[in-house]
């Protein structure tokens, strides 16, 4: 499966793997991948530890290049277009970009400097409307009152919100979000989820993916998903295809139920 289906209109394509693999050394870490992303799908990645999830993200961020195949991002070919171009037009939050912001950087900071692409080491003077922008998206994430804290005075929850704001600040045509719930509490996860639905169901917001473990954490508004286990794309497509109990229990090599609660999804096995 994962087969590429014909977009309905090409200048929509945010992102266009076709055959992409990933080699190191002797281990693929994705093989014959296809996949699309529309600007206005929002996509959740699922597998299990070790599935190729990050580093299908990484490609999609133009972090990384693919061994073989084509990727296209935003109407560009990946290796024919300057990634410091494309950067700024795709958000990313991952727990590695956590890791290298400054804990004494100011979490209005850590939102402005996304504009300069860079964390830690700009000291510019910035734009008034850099800052103004800036503090609408914590606003947005219920965090504006965490402004003048220092990034590392943060809980795991107001981190997570804080990069996510981050990842807007550009407003990017792409979100892309690297287990955003991961580390939260039950009251965390919930708010996450609830702010990633409000803006799944804006139809300004730009593309999204998310990759995650959970099926509990598929914020209601995402439309698509697509399941991958050893590197390999198990199914792909609409989130209400795509997710059921066999496909689930195929990609995590578990005998798994699958319920349905509302907008929500819930798992358990056998
Ligand atoms: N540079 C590398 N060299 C060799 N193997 C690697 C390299 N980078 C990642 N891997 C391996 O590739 C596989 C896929 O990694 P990836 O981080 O994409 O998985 P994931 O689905 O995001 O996992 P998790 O859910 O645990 O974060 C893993 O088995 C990982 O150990």
């Amino acid at each position: 499966m994962g087969a590429v289906s014909e977009p309905n209109n090409l200048d929509d394509l945010v992102v266009r793997l076709s055959g992409v693999g990933v080699r190191r050394g002797r281990s693929d870490l994705l093989a014959g991948v296809d996949w699309t992303v529309e600007l206005d799908e929002r996509w959740v990645v699922l597998g299990p530890n070790g599935a190729g999830k990050t580093t299908l993200l990484r490609l999609a961020a133009a972090e990384l290049y693919p061994t073989v195949g084509t990727v296209d991002l935003l109407g560009e070919r990946m290796g024919k277009v300057s990634i410091f171009d494309l950067r700024p037009r795709i958000g990313f939050t991952s727990a590695a970009l956590a890791a290298r912001v400054p804990g004494d950087e100011l979490v209005r900071d850590v939102v402005v400097s996304a504009g300069y692409a860079v964390v830690g080491r700009w000291r510019e003077a910035y734009d008034r409307l850099d800052t103004d922008r800036a503090m609408e998206l914590l606003g947005a994430l219920g965090i504006a009152h965490l402004a003048e804290r220092t990034f590392g005075t943060l809980s795991e929850g107001e981190r997570k919100r804080a990069l996510i704001a981050r990842a807007l600040m550009t407003d990017p045509e792409m979100l892309l979000l690297d287990e955003p719930a991961a580390g939260l509490d039950l009251g965390g996860r919930e708010d996450l989820v609830a702010r990633l639905s409000t803006l799944a169901l804006d139809p300004d917001a730009p593309a999204m993916v998310l990759v995650t473990h959970h099926v509990e954490e598929i914020p209601p508004g995402f439309t698509h998903a697509l399941l991958v286990r050893e590197g390999r794309v198990v199914v792909s497509g609409l989130l209400d295809d795509v997710l059921t109990a066999e496909n689930l229990s195929k990609t995590f090599d578990q005998d798994l139920v699958l319920e349905r609660s509302g907008d929500r999804f819930f798992a358990r096995r056998r």
